[in-house]
């Protein structure tokens, strides 16, 4: 099994019952040897010291040092944690069942980290972007985004896209969100966030209001931080054509019913940020091996993976004359369902 560990004040037992089950079915879309995982602790990471959360995680650790393993579930980074987490649980696991770098991936490169893991959800959410907005005939290069979320995830987003020539009009964090209808520069908004700690106060753009930056003016908006932050109060006043749901359940099922009526086309969670699981096995796999490959040939494969899953999910929107969301699924659970009959249960 495989999925992230989130450090967060709402995360409570059902919320990592939901965010596993979406891993079963992320994990079947990629197509990579896993089931779904998740876990998490109800804390509020930011009002912890480095000493606090390191003798949090390794308590954790002491926990569940029996349920993880490198063939029966790892864990990796999710919001909230990081590399060092990783880090932390990888020596705390080592002490019960000696040094086993493949028990959680998402480390940092020198434990044995992959390359690439680092950006690899964002990544993969800039291929999955290009694939369909090549599919509508157009590219990355000039259209307008607006990222929620400038962590792991939304800051490499932004940074790829930024790259490709795509303008990031506004993006957001806890403390804030900004905007600038010209396109923000990203990499001086990366040296202020790490000056500030926050999006709040870069002097490139102007400040809005936080709860407005869903439904800002745009061609494609990319949820990368909570789950439910789309639904039936903000949905008809969403203006972008695309979204890309870099976060897990970004978009609830109201929601999703008010926007496929507007016509907006919808990039599914399982699907969009499947680039961070996708690495995280291409780093399991060179942990096994005892090999590491170069940062081209991880981003190559995971381009080759990205590529693939969307070819895969549409093919199913085609037989089943359905939107990519239920395209996805479909996928995903067909295939768990063919290896489950497989293994002789019955249909
Ligand atoms: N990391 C990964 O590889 C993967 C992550 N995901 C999903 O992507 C999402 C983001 O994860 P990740 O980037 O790793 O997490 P991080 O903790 O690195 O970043 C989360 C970001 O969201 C911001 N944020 C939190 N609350 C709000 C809010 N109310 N409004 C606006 N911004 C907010 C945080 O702000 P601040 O930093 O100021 O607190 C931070 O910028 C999650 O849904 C996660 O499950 C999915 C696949 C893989
Ligand atoms: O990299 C991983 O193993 C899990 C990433 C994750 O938690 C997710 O895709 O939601």
């Amino acid at each position: 099994m495989k999925g992230g560990i989130r450090y967060h004040p709402e995360v409570d037992p059902d919320e990592v019952n939901a965010l596993a089950q979406l891993m079963t079915w992320k994990t079947a879309v990629a197509n990579i040897p896993y089931g779904g995982a998740k876990g998490g602790i109800g804390c509020s990471p930011s009002d912890l010291s480095i000493s606090e959360l390191e003798r949090l995680t390794r308590v954790f650790t002491q926990k569940i040092h029996d349920l993880i393993g490198i063939h029966t579930d790892v864990p990796a980074p999710d919001m909230g944690t990081n590399p060092q987490t990783m880090a932390w649980i990888l020596d705390e696991y080592s002490k019960f069942h000696g040094y086993s770098p493949a028990v959680v991936t998402g480390k940092p490169v020198d434990l044995g980290g992959s390359l690439g893991r680092d950006a690899a959800t964002g990544r993969g959410a800039l291929f999955a972007t290009e694939a369909l907005l090549n599919e509508h005939g157009k590219s990355v290069a000039g259209q307008r985004f607006v990222i929620q979320g400038f962590g792991n995830v939304g800051s490499w987003a932004a940074k790829l896209i930024h790259e490709q020539g795509g303008k990031v009009v506004a993006v957001s964090d806890i403390t804030g969100a900004i905007k600038n209808e010209k396109g923000i520069d990203i990499e001086s908004l990366f040296k202020h966030v790490k000056e500030t700690r926050g999006v709040k106060g870069f002097h490139d753009a102007h400040p809005i209001d936080a709860n407005s930056i869903l439904v800002e003016d745009c061609d494609v908006l990319i949820p990368a931080a909570l789950g439910g932050v789309i639904n039936k109060d903000n949905a008809n006043e969403i203006k972008a054509k695309y979204i890309i749901e870099a976060a897990n359940h970004p978009t609830d099922p109201e929601a999703d019913e008010i926007l496929s009526k507007k016509g907006v086309t919808i990039l599914p969670d399982i699907y969009a940020n499947s680039g961070g699981v996708t690495v995280s096995y291409f780093e399991w796999v060179q942990n096994i091996q005892g090999f590491m490959w170069d940062e081209k040939k991880v981003n190559d494969e995971l381009k080759t993976y990205m590529t693939r899953g969307f070819k895969d999910v549409k093919e199913m929107c085609k037989t089943h004359n359905c939107d990519l969301r239920m395209g996805a699924f479909t996928l995903g659970v067909n295939r768990v369902a063919r290896a489950t009959v497989l293994r002789g249960w019955e249909a």
